[in-house]
């Protein structure tokens, strides 16, 4: 992010210029308010913009050396993990991550493959077919991360995904999480409000501003 700057009604909210390395994960951290959330809004394009909004925008986000900026957000190749896991409640597990392949996979039996690999590396053999509903927390948790990796981000957002855990979960989930993203090689982004996410992540701390 290259001098990457939020301005809400004139009011500097963020100001960040900061590189991310592949595998690295870097912690934002900030009081409530300071505008975390949206610094992750603006890296995936859903910043609402314009004068309504009162949001206005400068610098430049860089990933693989090209400009996100102007791109929509399903061109972005930014992958994001929030709070809650978003499973959709009517369709299976299985078909949650189908959901999340890209189109540009073709074929039954490559989709197929990808899904059973993903189900696989998060311990979760033979759950295609489970209605999400009747998933433990670290369960659901595991394959909310799965379909946001199926759709072959780039770059990876957290925002606050470990905070509705409870602890020991919550250890359990941020170790597989950080796995996962230093294994794909994914320059990954946390919001928090925990200090014990940011020593987990053993990565730089910064803020907003
Ligand atoms: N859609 C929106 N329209 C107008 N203002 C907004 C919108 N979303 C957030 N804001 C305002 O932007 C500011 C920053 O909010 P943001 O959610 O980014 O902070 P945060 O640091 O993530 O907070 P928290 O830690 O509480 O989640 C706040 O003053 C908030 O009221």
């Amino acid at each position: 992010m290259r001098r990457v700057s939020i301005r809400l009604n004139g009011r500097v909210l963020v100001d960040i210029d900061i590189e991310i390395k592949p595998g690295e994960i870097v912690t934002l951290m900030g009081p409530s308010g300071s505008g975390k959330s949206s610094l992750l809004a603006h890296i995936c394009g859903t910043l609402p913009s314009g004068n309504a909004a009162g949001f206005e925008v400068g610098g430049q986000v860089v990933l693989n050396g090209t400009s996100l900026d102007g791109l929509a957000p399903q061109d972005r190749h930014v992958g994001i993990l929030f709070q809650d896991d978003l499973l959709f409640p009517h369709l299976s597990v299985g078909g949650n991550l189908a959901f999340a392949l890209p189109s540009t996979i073709r074929g039954r039996d490559e989709r197929q493959k990808r899904i059973d690999e993903a189900l696989e590396s998060a311990g979760l053999d033979g759950f295609a077919d489970r209605d999400p509903a009747t998933l433990s927390g670290g369960q659901r948790a595991r394959v909310a991360l799965m379909r946001v990796l199926l759709s072959e981000p780039n770059a990876l957002l957290l925002d606050e995904p470990f905070s509705k855990l409870d602890t020991e979960l919550r250890d359990q989930i941020r170790t597989f999480v950080f796995d996962q993203a230093r294994l794909r090689g994914l320059p990954t982004l946390m919001v928090t409000h925990d200090p014990d996410d940011g020593a987990a992540a053993g990565g730089r701390i910064v803020n907003p501003v």
